[in-house]
């Protein structure tokens, strides 16, 4: 056996030296505190170091690792236990951990074996293979092989887990003393009674599985989502997809139907989704260096026309403009793809796409304009009567958000079109956070594709086929909507220790396995979106087929996946202005008072703040003092709104709208301008000229609300610059040390 020291000098030694030096160093330990007459903390010191070494080697047993083993399975498991790893909710790993810490499937025997030849062999750790997070052993380097090649072919059914138990509901154990091989697939058990009631009807209880997709994959998640909805009032029905898993307000991947308005089951990435556009550009014709160059426009603001651009979508002309034809950051991407296979051609007939077609997949939503629409009812838990002035204030204001969004994804595609020198037309849009007024209820959709559309693109990974599917009509209990991407299997956080974590392991995040590039300089992003983050699309897909959901006609190969660009001459800019860091650390800090003696409290404190301290921060900098300055910022004189009032005037005029051959007689439209402000609403949505009326009036208030939002974003930006106008001296308040102590002046009060 070898140890491997990857900061070492040596960087492998037989693990026999290893220990010998581990031994030598523990007797060292343990003999210097008597030799030297240490005493005390010294002595106690190199006493307990000695032993813990000398206990860890004591433990070696060079015949057998399981010591070890053991010790590195229980650290882990330990570590497990607080970063969410959904694979252990997908494939059953109950046989352990390998030395290397991953998770085991199989109880270690060799798949391949076991499907090609019948054999059960027990594989050995050298020939290891990790799929989906999950390692397999193998009996020979030629199994090894034949696995990495094709684990689809190899691996058991139903994550490993119990057959039959899945066939009612059940996660258990599958021994693979137990097993079964049907059409060449390879079914585990429980145990012999199980698997002889297995044998009674082993056809039905291989059915029953492909029922539970869900189930059977997200264990977890179904759970969350029933307590979830458990806990909201109104309620009516629910879909979950193969895709689902938690999310920071609610289950991502689900529909819920519900007769109230729950805001917080969408967030605040407001109109969501995935548009797929086709390009005038054959894959074989791209230069993909230089398409990764010229793509790079993408992290520039845009220069087009946002009024004309928002006026032609039936958006108000200054909503949001500023964030216009930009991705954003998060898992939001714009993907240069290839139309790898195309199942039906007839069935594509009005996309007129052909294999080898270049494709752009865009996932953006409504950047901080979602955010502002949803910060205006962030507390709504309980949620908001659609009959509200504040619920259909909310829901005019998202409707707008969703439609922004899908502007927002268009303007994306036609920038990186432009910049390759192509045409485009939409193949499919499909937003996927968003909530729809129906019939029965409001249909609240979390990375849930909006369905009701003759395509749906689902989103693999950067390094993963992703999807064009259709939809099946014949399925209400699906809401309408389906699965939009393959789900995260791991959550942000835990990323950190799963990829990236060497130098050749980062490198290889921006290549892909199809020979394609990745373009995003933001470390830690890239770390995060990972492709081993999410499950296996093609498994998604497969839920979807077996659920008689939604059949794939078309799969796409990603090639570039721009997510977020570094300007290099700005950032260079940056550092130089900071002394060699990117002066990323906040600077200033806005915090909200509210209450009836705001102006005793505040007065105590608004000037210049003193602390007297060397920096926990900065261990080498020798300044003592260090200096906040406290300024007052009154936000209290911001109009409200009042819809009563005579400030607003009210225009009607013919409307261009849905309103069919009625347009034409009455004059349907509505205007409505706020007096005050100048602020302007206009509706044609609707054949009434009384239901127009109404939505103009959410609008207005609605975007009311925005310019309050934008306004308040805009001050907060000038506020932070007031921290230049700090005074250096002449402090309202002292404090010193770590502790913050508050020193007095003379008089016993405040200095
Ligand atoms: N083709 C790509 N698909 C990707 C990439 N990063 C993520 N994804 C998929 O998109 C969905 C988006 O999920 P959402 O809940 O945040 O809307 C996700 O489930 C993945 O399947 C990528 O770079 N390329
Ligand atoms: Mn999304």
């Amino acid at each position: 056996m070898l140890t491997d020291h990857e900061t070492g000098l040596i960087r492998v030694v037989p693990y026999s030296f290893h220990l010998i030096v581990d031994f030598a160093v523990g007797v060292v330990f343990l003999a210097a505190p008597f030799v030297l007459g240490f005493k005390g903390i010294d002595f106690a010191y190199y006493v307990v170091n000695a032993l813990a070494v000398l206990t860890v080697v004591s433990l070696h047993k060079p015949e057998a690792a399981e010591p070890q083993t053991l010790v590195a399975a229980t650290l882990l498991s330990i570590a497990n236990l607080s970063s969410p790893a959904f694979s252990a909710d997908e494939y059953n790993t109950s046989s352990g951990l390998t030395a290397a810490g991953a998770p085991l499937g199989m109880h270690g025997v060799d798949p391949v074996t076991f499907v090609n030849l019948g054999n059960r062999i027990d594989g050995a750790a050298r020939h290891t293979a990790v799929h989906d997070g999950v390692a397999y052993y193998f009996s020979s380097k030629e199994t090894m092989d034949k696995f990495t090649a094709k684990p689809a072919g190899y691996l058991p059914q139903n994550g490993g887990f119990c057959t039959f138990g899945v066939s009612v509901g059940k996660k258990f154990d599958g021994d693979p003393q137990f097993a079964a091989i049907v059409d060449g697939k390879l079914y585990l058990f429980l145990n012999e009674e199980i698997f002889r009631e297995f044998q009674k009807d082993e056809a039905g209880t291989i059915a029953k599985d492909g029922g539970k997709p869900v189930l059977i994959r997200a264990r977890g998640a179904v759970e969350a989502i029933r307590c979830k909805t458990d806990l909201l009032a109104g309620v009516s029905h629910v879909a979950a997809f193969p895709d689902l898993h938690p999310g920071k307000y609610g289950p991502v991947g689900s529909a819920i139907l519900a007769d109230r308005i729950y805001p917080q089951l969408i967030g605040n990435d407001i109109g969501c989704g995935m548009s797929l556009f086709a390009l005038d550009l054959p894959a074989r014709k791209l230069r993909l260096d230089k398409a990764a160059q010229k793509i790079r426009v993408l992290e520039e603001p845009w220069h087009g026309d946002p009024g004309a651009c928002l006026a032609a979508d039936g958006l108000p002309t200054d909503l949001h403009p500023v964030a216009l034809g930009t991705i954003g950051g998060g898992n939001h991407f714009c993907e240069l793809q290839e139309l790898d296979s195309l199942s039906d051609d007839c069935l594509l007939a009005g996309t007129d796409i052909r294999k080898g077609d270049l494709m752009l997949l865009v996932h953006s939503g409504s950047r901080s304009l979602g955010m502002a629409v949803f910060g205006t009812v962030l507390e709504s838990f309980s949620g908001l009567d659609l009959d509200s002035t504040v619920g259909r204030t909310y829901l005019a204001a998202h409707n707008d958000a969703v439609r922004w969004a899908s502007l927002n994804r268009r303007l994306i595609a036609e920038r990186a079109a432009r910049a390759l020198r192509s045409d485009l037309r939409l193949v499919a849009d499909a937003p996927h956070n968003l909530i729809e007024e129906h019939d029965d209820g409001l249909l609240h959709r979390k990375g849930a594709a909006k369905a009701d559309m003759p395509l749906v693109p689902l989103a693999g990974s950067r390094d993963a086929l992703s999807y064009l599917l259709v939809p099946k009509a014949n399925r209400p209990e699906a809401l309408a909507s389906l699965a939009h991407g393959s789900g995260r299997k791991y959550d942000r956080r835990s990323m950190a220790g799963r990829a990236g974590t060497t130098r050749s392991d980062r490198d290889g995040l921006i290549r892909t396995s199809f020979g394609g590039h990745v373009i995003c300089e933001d470390r830690q992003l890239l770390i995060e979106e990972a492709p081993n983050a999410y499950k296996d699309p093609n498994q998604v897909l497969d839920d979807l087929r077996t659920s008689d959901l939604a059949q794939s006609v078309a799969t796409l190969k990603p090639l570039l996946t721009f997510k977020k660009a570094v300007n290099r001459e700005l950032a260079a800019a940056r550092r130089d202005k900071h002394g060699g860091c990117d002066g990323a650390d906040p600077s200033s800090a806005l915090v909200t008072l509210s209450g009836n003696q705001i102006p005793e409290f505040t007065n105590t404190w608004i000037g210049t703040v003193q602390w007297i301290c060397k920096s926990p921060f900065r261990a080498h900098h020798r300044r003592q003092n260090w200096y906040v300055g406290v300024f007052s910022i009154d936000n209290s004189d911001l109009p409200e709104i009042d819809l009563e009032t005579s400030a607003l005037r009210i225009e009607t005029f013919r409307s261009g709208g849905p309103g069919g051959q009625h347009q034409n007689t009455t004059d349907s439209g509505v205007r409505v301008t706020h007096l005050p402000t100048g602020l302007v609403a206009v509706s044609t949505d609707e054949r009434s000229q009384h239901r127009n009326r109404r939505v103009a009036l959410d609008r207005l208030v609605a975007r009311f609300i925005l310019k309050r939002e934008e306004s308040l974003a805009r001050d907060r930006s000038a506020q932070n610059q007031l921290h230049r106008l700090l005074e250096r001296g002449n402090p309202v308040r002292v404090f010193k040390g770590e502790g913050f102590a508050e020193m007095k002046n003379q008089a016993g009060g405040r200095r």
